[in-house]
């Protein structure tokens, strides 16, 4: 099956880092969230993975061999910075790209007719680039990416600016995309976007991948919380779960009827259920959830943790760390 690798790739501009021995690989048929704070890195991996930016060292594969001429040609790619002709008209401009990648004028045609309207700016094809909003400019090189019919998507933080319905619009592409199994990586600041769509995430700081996994297994940690809600001011259960090895218990922040329990890392999972009983010993339990991480906190942890520290709390959990 195809899956793009990127293996061991580093990139300085002069005496700064931008990419320190980044590797993961982007598997057919999945949706990969790459994701990192200004400046992580994102847009030049993107860059070397396109091929249109040499790495320093290490490598991209495409189906186990180096990307060649031939193999950038069949990548999707849409650069952060855009790259229409502004002055050009919509389905012209997009014809054009469509024929650079080897179609022919009457394949061209068709699959700009298909992605503007599918991209919901089919009544804009005979406009100048320049005359469309950003937004539709946008969806307008999100069709340039697609019009080819990629064997594999790079796109650079494709939802940005876009509409909600924009939103819907491309996201059910890219599933669509993948299920017909094309790899397909993007990056985005929009991470309940990102939890919603992805198969599998990477974090990337400073050039480095820090957690890479699937949302699952992101969300996991050595540190299981649960909130029981006791619908009353909850001493007794705190005191009660004072008694139970390996688990500390306070009062749930912003939730004075709520007692947050958290399990100490190696305690059984079944310590969860014990913590339910000597709750319910001492009176009802209205609310019993277990408390996971969403990715925007992962991201936080990651992001903000120092460099040669444990990137995070959850860390240690983190199924996959690049190597
Ligand atoms: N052409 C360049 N010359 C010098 N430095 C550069 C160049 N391009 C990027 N950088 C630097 O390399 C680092 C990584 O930048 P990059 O654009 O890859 O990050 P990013 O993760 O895409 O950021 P953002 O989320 O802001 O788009 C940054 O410190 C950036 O300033």
């Amino acid at each position: 099956m195809s899956t793009l690798e990127i293996d061991h790739v580093s990139k300085s501009y002069g005496t700064l880092r931008a990419l320190d021995d980044l590797t993961f690989d982007v598997r057919a048929g999945e949706i990969f969230g790459f994701v990192g704070s200004n400046g992580a890195g994102k847009t030049t991996a993107m860059r070397i993975m396109l091929g249109v930016l040499a790495a320093d060292s290490g490598s991209v594969r495409w189906n186990g061999t180096e990307l060649d001429l031939e193999a950038r040609r069949s990548v999707g790619y849409m650069p952060e910075e855009r790259g229409l002709y502004p002055k050009m008209k919509v389905g012209e401009q997009l014809e054009f790209l469509a024929g650079l990648h080897g179609m022919s004028p009457t394949q061209a045609r068709d699959a700009v007719v298909r992605w503007t309207d599918r991209l919901g700016v089919g009544g804009r094809r005979g406009d100048h680039v320049e005359k469309l909003s950003l937004g539709n400019q946008q969806r307008v090189q999100l069709a340039a990416a697609l019009v080819h019919n990629p064997a594999v998507l790079v796109l650079d933080e494709p939802f940005s600016g876009l509409d909600p319905v924009a939103v819907d619009v491309m996201s059910a592409v890219l599933r669509e995309r993948a299920a017909a199994g094309v790899p397909v990586i993007f990056s985005s600041h929009q991470l309940d976007l990102v939890e919603r769509l992805c198969d599998r995430v990477g974090i990337v700081r400073s050039g480095q991948m820090v957690a890479l996994g699937t949302i699952d297994e992101l969300r996991t940690t050595d540190r299981p919380q649960w909130l029981l809600d006791v619908g009353a001011e909850p001493s007794g259960v705190l005191a009660r779960l004072a008694e139970v090895p390996g688990v500390t218990a306070r009062v749930a922040p912003g939730r004075p009827h709520a007692v947050l329990a958290t399990a100490a890392p190696g305690t059984p999972p079944e310590v969860g259920q014990q913590v339910l009983r000597e709750s319910l010993a001492v009176g009802p339990v209205h609310e019993f959830t277990p408390v996971r991480p969403c990715l925007a906190d992962l991201f936080r942890g990651v992001v903000s943790a120092e460099h040669d520290a444990e990137p995070t709390a959850v860390a240690p959990a983190f199924a996959e760390v690049a190597r």
